[in-house]
């Protein structure tokens, strides 16, 4: 590295000073949050510490790693300090200079202006650093790293620049002084920052001195027995996990296993889903210790993605400590351990479900969408997830949601099937002609609009031994549908005819035209040819891949609707014929704009224009 001696300028990235002018308008609640931040960098930089000491002999160290808290009254400042890792000058500049994630400071805002500036959400964006200009006009960082022997200096007052200057041979680690606010000068008081400590920070897993005093309490909660664990230790060490402070979890479940392999851990549900919120995808993991030392903060290898929900920690007696990523992939206590949390987050979930009370719906609501990932993605434990997915149907007109197991139930012994219907919205479904024969017959059908829906149930084919079925398919099964027909029933005149002409007119749009055996009042409906891909799926596909072709439809008609029949009547007369194709084209193109796709806008456009002229002329004809 080149050496540089000379004090430098910089300038934060914009975002940064967005950011900054943000916190300076904060609230005073959340200006606590600032010293919990601070403190939990520190935490990090003594984890990293405790790593480098433990896996690399030129660095071996036995001092004990501790954060320190200093308040002084003159001049009026607040110093937080630890001995961990220190930043290199490059560090200083990367690290306190941009924003890691993108996106982080339109999420920020968002949340913000939602909860009327409150900024306890800060330490979710990793950008908890510059929290501390809530309590400072101007903040120094002093540090030094471990690869180096001379230490730096880091001052801004948070307006937009920032200046690095050479500090000499500092002490290992980092001191961040805060040149505190006005508004803020009880910041320096003992009993003041002891209650912060206590409220957001007692879990820090290294000491926390005040005075001559350790302030936190360290003790590792997922190692003592459940019994021994209030409720209280494990809402503050969630608070602690995730920077989540004011947050209560949906739920936690601590688990511990001995053998073949030792493990302990607390897995903890938030209680809301931030990618419902847009904010991408969550990329967060879970913390992974051997022998209590923090070797990995987020680890993905321990849970599948479909629990990515999930925060928490694992510890591990039978981990060595240098495991680096890459060997954590295919480290086999890694996935024995994934085993036994998916296994224990999968029975936890079942027996919330079972429990009226249980909260399940809640959890449902939040992260159902992700847990049905993991039907395609993990087989072997693709009925135990199907078990808890839960779908609206027709038992209640789509207003409650109704598991599988249930749906079974209350279909009976006789039906082996269980049907769905995909469609764009649950509005839609709805509305779809191919749910007649089931409404009159009382047969229950799962409405699935969820795009997700679909691709799980073609994925899973079978549940229970039933057969998962689409009623867009062309030959749905229904025990004793002939029985039904009606003795008394006019006979229909020209519906050959009408076959012919539909078949004519729409030529290769469809595949087939046919007779209707499910359609009841409506005039027609689109089917899929049996293994095909059910409508919705073909959407999707299309929406995701403009080249993909969507397989050709059978067209059903149901010759006892009041249109069709009348149809059938025109068509003894072949100056109607181009009349009854035009009908043709219409219901087809009706059909499919139920389904959510839009077929030949133009055509359709100068159709219905058509259809309105000669119903205007018949009017006319009718005054004159
Ligand atoms: N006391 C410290 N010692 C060493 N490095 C630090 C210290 N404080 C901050 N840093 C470095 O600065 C980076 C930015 O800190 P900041 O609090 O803004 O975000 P973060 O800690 O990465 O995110 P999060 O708050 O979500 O954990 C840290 O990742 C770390 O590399």
């Amino acid at each position: 590295m080149a050496a540089v001696s000379e004090p430098q300028e910089f300038s934060f990235q914009a975002e940064i000073s967005q950011l900054l002018h943000l916190l300076a308008h904060s609230l005073y609640q959340s200006k606590e949050i600032a010293v919990r931040e601070l403190i939990s960098n520190a935490s990090d930089a003594l984890d990293k510490m405790r790593y480098v000491s433990l896996t690399e002999e030129a660095h071996r160290d036995e001092a004990p790693l501790q954060i320190v808290i200093e308040g002084q009254k003159e001049p009026r400042q607040l110093v937080i300090r630890d001995n961990g890792v220190g930043m290199t000058r490059e560090e200083l500049v990367a690290n306190l200079g941009t924003i890691a994630h993108s996106g982080s400071l339109e999420f920020l805002k968002k949340a913000v202006s939602q909860n009327k500036g409150d900024l306890s959400l800060i330490g979710q964006f990793g950008v908890g650093f510059y929290s501390a200009f809530m309590l400072a006009d101007r903040v120094r960082v002093r540090t030094r790293s471990f690869k180096e022997t001379e230490g730096w200096e880091w001052e801004s007052d948070g307006t937009g620049t920032f200046r690095i200057s050479p500090a000499g041979p500092l002490e290992r680690g980092t001191e961040v002084i805060l040149h505190l606010k006005d508004d803020v000068s009880d910041f320096v008081e003992e009993s003041r920052i002891r209650s912060i400590v206590r409220r957001y920070s007692s879990f820090v897993p290294h000491p926390i001195r005040l005075g001559d005093q350790v302030i936190n309490d360290q003790k590792p909660i997922w190692v003592e027995p459940k019994s021994q664990v209030t409720e209280e230790q494990y809402l503050q060490f969630y608070q602690h996990l995730t920077h989540h402070s004011n947050e209560s979890p949906l739920w936690h479940l601590h688990l511990a296993a001995d053998s073949p392999f030792q493990f302990r851990s607390i897995l903890y549900c938030p209680p809301s889903n931030i990618e419902l919120l847009g904010f991408g995808r969550l990329e967060h993991g879970v913390s992974l210790c051997a022998k209590r030392i923090l070797v990995q903060s987020d680890c993905r290898e321990l849970l599948p993605d479909y629990l990515r929900f999930l925060h928490g920690i694992v510890d591990s007696e039978d981990l060595p400590l240098n495991v680096s990523r890459e060997t954590l992939q295919d480290n086999t206590v890694i996935r024995r351990i994934r085993n036994t949390l998916v296994k224990g987050v999968l029975d936890k979930l079942n027996q919330m479900a079972d429990q009226a009370a249980g909260g399940f719906e809640e959890f449902h609501r939040q992260f159902g969408g992700i847990l049905r990932e993991g039907i395609p993605s993990d087989p072997a434990n693709r009925e135990r997830i199907a078990k808890l997915l839960r779908f609206p149907s027709s038992d209640s007109d789509g207003a409650k949601l109704t598991s599988l197991d249930e749906y079974i139930k209350r279909a009976g012994p006789d039906q082996k099937p269980i049907y769905y219907l995909g469609g764009p919205s649950l509005a839609s479904i709805k509305t779809s002609p191919n749910l007649e024969i089931f409404r009159r017959r009382g047969i229950e059908v799962l409405y699935l609009s969820d795009p997700i829906d679909e691709f799980v149930m073609s994925t899973m084919q079978t549940f229970d031994g039933r057969p998962l079925t689409s009623i867009d398919s062309e030959n749905v099964e229904l025990p004793e549908v002939e029985a039904e027909k009606k003795a008394d029933e006019e006979p229909l005149v020209g519906t050959t005819r009408v076959l012919e002409l539909f078949k004519a007119a729409l030529g290769d749009r469809v595949k087939e035209v046919r007779e209707s055996k499910r359609l009841t009042d409506s005039p027609c409906c689109l089917v899929n040819a049996d293994g095909g891909m059910s409508s919705q799926m073909q959407r999707l596909m299309k929406m995701a891949n403009q080249d993909f072709m969507p397989a050709s439809r059978i067209l059903e008609i149901n010759p006892s609707a009041p249109l069709i029949r009348r149809l059938g009547s025109l068509s003894s007369n072949r100056d109607h014929d181009d009349f009854i194709k035009l009908c043709a084209l219409q219901l087809w193109a009706n059909a499919m704009l139920l389904e959510g796709t839009i077929p030949e806008p133009e055509s359709m456009v100068a159709r219905g224009q058509s259809f309105m002229e000669e119903a205007a002329q018949k009017r006319s004809t009718i005054i004159v």
